[in-house]
């Protein structure tokens, strides 16, 4: 069996509460929403943004579009872009901080001091990714990451978006070990030839996914993959 040099993370259900997402940072996004599309309209990622919604939905309300999209938990670009940037001055303010799982930072430093690679892959937008773990209850964490993969790469439930991470990373799928709570990721990954282990949080209620790894929490993973712990 290949040892694994580099972990792979989701953030949602597997790093951070599914809580958080749901009513803390969605309800933020949705209520700056409106101010944020008429002060930074000559912002490119703002274009893009109205760009592509428009493209979906021809005629739309942007903002009744992007809360319906919300609402539906819609993985889709224009969304995850346009939430990340109504983040930023939430968390650069700090009304805003990252409630991870407190399992995480002791397991990420461990494993990053053994010198594991460490990356993530979430839907969320990779500057979103960046202000989570800059922003953290934990403090700053970005430096354990060496990458910050987000829907630009492929959706997460397509094994093709898993080979384009271990090409750009120049690591065999099968050294990568993907962490998620979504199984159909989990079966996407594997598809790929990486390693994968299921993290079934009881605060998220996950469901257990058939015919993968899991584990309760990152120490869990630690001990069914024989990786160093804190
Ligand atoms: C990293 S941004 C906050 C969460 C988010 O918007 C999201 O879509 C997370 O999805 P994940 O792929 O991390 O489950
Ligand atoms: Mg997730």
């Amino acid at each position: 069996m290949s040892a694994i040099r580099l972990i792979l993370l989701d953030i949602e259900g597997t790093t951070l509460p599914i809580s958080f997402v749901k009513d803390v940072l969605f309800p933020y996004s949705d209520k700056v929403m409106p101010d944020l599309l008429r002060e930074k309209a000559s912002d490119p990622l703002v274009k893009v943004a109205l760009a592509d919604i428009e493209a979906a939905n021809p005629g739309c309300d942007p903002v009744a579009q992007l809360h319906d999209w919300t609402v539906r938990d819609e993985k889709v670009a224009p969304l995850k872009s346009l939430q990340g940037l109504a983040w930023k001055t939430g968390f650069e303010s700090g009304e805003l901080k990252a409630r991870l799982y407190p399992d995480v930072p002791s397991a990420l430093r461990a494993w990053h001091k053994a010198g594991l690679r460490l990356a993530v892959y979430s839907s969320g937008s990779a500057s979103a990714q960046r202000l989570l773990y800059g922003y953290s209850d934990a403090g700053d964490l970005t430096d354990l990451f060496e990458a910050f993969y987000d829907l630009d790469i492929g959706g997460k439930k397509i094994a093709e978006s898993y080979r384009e991470i271990a090409a750009r990373a120049g690591v065999a799928p099968e050294e990568i070990l993907f962490l998620s709570d979504v199984g159909a990721e989990l079966d996407a990954a594997l598809e790929a030839g990486l390693k994968v282990c299921q993290l079934v949080r009881a605060e998220d209620g996950t469901q257990p996914h058939a015919g993968v790894r899991q584990a309760i929490d990152l120490a869990g993973v630690s001990r069914q993959f024989e990786l160093p712990v804190s």
